[in-house]
Formats: C-alpha cells, sequence, structure tokens
C-alpha cells in the first residue's frame, strides 16, 4: 500500500500562480458581468439572494493587502464568484453563459500550472 505522502507540496510559487491567474480572469474577453462587485440598488433581489458577493476587484485588493492565506482561500474566493453567478442567474442567459465559461477557464488554467 503506498505510503500517503509525508512531504508538504512547494507552496513558494503559488502567491505568483494568484498572480498570474487573476490578471487572466481580469483580462478574459468574458470577465465584464464579474470585475466590479455587483451594485444591489441597480439589480433587483441580488442582495437578498446572494449572501456573499465577490468580484475580481475585490479579489485583487485581497491579494494586494495579503489577505489570503494560501492558494487555497484564493480559488475559494474565485469559485465564490462563479457559484454565485450560477445561483442568481439562468444557465441559458449572458450573465449565466459568462460565469460557466469563465469557471472552465480558471479550473483548467489552475490546474494547469499546478502541475507545471
Ligand atoms: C455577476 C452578476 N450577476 C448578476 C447580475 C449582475 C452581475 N454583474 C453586474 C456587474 C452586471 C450588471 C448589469 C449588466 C451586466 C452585469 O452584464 C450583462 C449585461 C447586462 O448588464
Amino acid at each position: 500500500k503506498q505510503e500517503s505522502p509525508r512531504t508538504a507540496r512547494d507552496d513558494s510559487k503559488d502567491l505568483a500562480m494568484c498572480r498570474i491567474l487573476l490578471a487572466e480572469l481580469e483580462s478574459h474577453q468574458d470577465a465584464g458581468p464579474f470585475l466590479t462587485p455587483v451594485n444591489p440598488k441597480s439589480v433587483p433581489g441580488y442582495r437578498k439572494i446572494i449572501k456573499k458577493p465577490m468580484d475580481f476587484s475585490t479579489i485583487r485588493d485581497k491579494l494586494t493587502n495579503s489577505q489570503y492565506l494560501n492558494l487555497e482561500t484564493f480559488i475559494i474566493d474565485v469559485n465564490l464568484v462563479f457559484d454565485n453567478c450560477e445561483k442568481f442567474n439562468e444557465d441559458n442567459s449572458v450573465i449565466g453563459r459568462a460565469g460557466h465559461t469563465m469557471r472552465r477557464f480558471f479550473q483548467r488554467r489552475w490546474t494547469e500550472l499546478l502541475r507545471q
């Protein structure tokens, strides 16, 4: 039976990876709906339905202010953007489709970068 690995993974490149991943999310052609916080005044029902709003500019501020403990807490916030999107938007809508596209893109890129 294979021993479970006792060596921790090398996390020395994780901060650089978060910066690369966030830059790629921010510059993606479908990033528009996710770049800034949803204004609850202009989106009826949003404040009530989405308990933990999150967007790429908020993630950028948190990364700049060293508020992410590790890669995992960063990935949790990015996935929160896409989970909020799925909760509020129909799959067959402009914003809903953008959320699915962005989530697939992010999933692929962080697994690619982790393997390098
Ligand atoms: C992520 C999200 N979920 C639910 C509602 C709004 C949003 N994003 C905000 C920023 C937004 C507001 C209005 C929008 C929009 C995006 O882009 C699509 C076109 C119509 O105009």
